[in-house]
């Protein structure tokens, strides 16, 4: 960054607020077994939700004291009672020390900053007072529809989750407490609930990564949990998508191999697709308008296109079931419209159910049919069920 635009900070100690000092501290936990930052549940970042780990990050770096501040996507992956908090912590130490804001929102914009600049071309432009930050692309609706399905052995399995009273304690501490919950084939379902609530683990609970699964009374995908099922038969039912995955991605696939490598449950392409598979990524690039950029590297698109292949990519296999973890995180406006047309897109012509997870308020561009509200308490959060309007 240009010297003008934040002053010269080099003799300065500096800090980064940012899901990348995140994960370099859980590294840490992991390789050197250091925990220099804990929790408020006294749990390591590892074993920590994604908003307690943030809320940890920024006490932990205020206590080292630091000249000046920079934060990337401070809002990020965090509930509203979390947003307001954190908020009013940055308020009143942007009053002792500079701090510099990433972010690609308008409306995340903290209300302290004095100058908001924007990257054209590269360059840092300062924007005057009545000007608004312009987003990046051009919001377009999706002309062509969506393939047909791609098999059809799996659309009489039913219910796809179904839990019965089940309850989830991590080293006697209660995290849910009796959920009965049932997805049904085609369902388009919201999960919300505050940090720390559970919504993870119950994600975790369904995809088969988590062993306290087996002493619960939870069927996926018509078999009841415990019964002989495989968790890599489980994983090929389901098309998952988080926006994390994108931090692990360094393979140079190209835009359509992205794709192709859902038939397979890999990221990036290892086998050979058939024929019929070829004509269903093309379908796909062609309902985003990437077909002339399909042998481009996936890693050259910009965040909210990458995130489109790789819905696709969970989507091309027709799961039974897509789970979409937080994918907006992260993304400016214009891209979040742009994904929740196309969430909508797939719940409207395709019979996958949908189970969407975000605390965001661009919710209001989702048409769910059910949301499932976690609501934490002592024993554990309960759930319950709210019709969407
Ligand atoms: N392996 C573990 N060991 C101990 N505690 C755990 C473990 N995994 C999760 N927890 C705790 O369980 C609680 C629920 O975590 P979970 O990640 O499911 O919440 P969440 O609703 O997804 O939160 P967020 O919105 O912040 O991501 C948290 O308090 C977390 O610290």
């Amino acid at each position: 960054m240009q010297e003008h635009l934040i002053g010269n900070y080099s003799n300065l100690k500096g800090a980064l607020f940012s899901e990348i000092t995140v994960e370099k501290f859980i590294q840490e936990e992991i390789r050197h077994g250091r925990y220099d930052v804990v929790a408020s549940t006294k749990n390591s970042l590892e074993k920590s939700s994604q908003g307690e780990r943030k809320k940890a990050l920024l006490n932990h770096l205020i206590s080292q004291n630091p000249e000046y501040l920079v934060v990337d996507n401070v809002f990020g992956s965090l509930d509203t009672a979390a947003q307001i908090e954190i908020e009013e912590t940055l308020t009143q130490l942007s009053c002792k020390i500079p701090i510099i804001q990433i972010t690609n929102r308008k409306t995340d914009i903290l209300p302290f900053i004095d100058d908001v600049y924007q990257l054209r071309d590269g360059k840092p432009v300062l924007l005057n007072s009545t000007e608004t930050p312009k987003t990046l692309s051009q919001f377009k609706k999706f002309v062509e529809t969506l393939p047909k399905a791609y098999r059809n052995d799996w659309e009489t399995i039913a219910p796809l989750v179904k839990f019965n009273n089940v309850t989830i304690a991590y080293n006697d501490r209660p995290i849910v407490k009796d959920i009965c919950w049932e997805i049904k084939p085609g369902d388009f379902w919201q999960l919300v609930g505050p940090n720390g609530s559970g919504k993870s683990t119950l994600l975790t609970l369904i995809s088969g990564d988590n062993p306290k699964a087996f002493n619960q009374d939870i069927t996926l995908f018509g078999v009841k949990k415990g019964t002989g099922e495989s968790v890599w038969e489980i994983k090929k039912k389901i098309g998952y998508f988080s926006s994390e995955m994108l931090r692990g991605i360094t393979r140079l696939d190209s835009v359509g191999n992205m794709i192709a490598s859902g038939f397979f449950d890999t990221i990036g392409l290892y086998r050979v697709p058939s024929n019929e598979q070829i004509k269903i990524v093309q379908h796909w690039l062609r309902v985003f308008g990437m077909y002339k950029i399909r042998k481009q590297s996936f890693l050259s698109l910009s965040r909210g296109y990458q995130r489109l292949v790789l819905i696709a990519r969970a989507m091309v296999k027709h799961p039974p079931l897509l789970i979409l973890d937080e994918p907006t995180n992260g993304l400016d406006d214009c891209d979040v419209a742009i994904l929740s047309e196309l969430i909508n897109k797939i719940a409207n012509e395709t019979d996958t159910a949908i189970l969407y997870v975000s605390h965001r308020k661009e919710d209001k561009l989702l048409t769910p049919d059910f949301i499932y509200e976690l609501t934490p308490n002592n024993e554990g959060s309960t759930g319950s069920i709210v019709v969407a309007s």
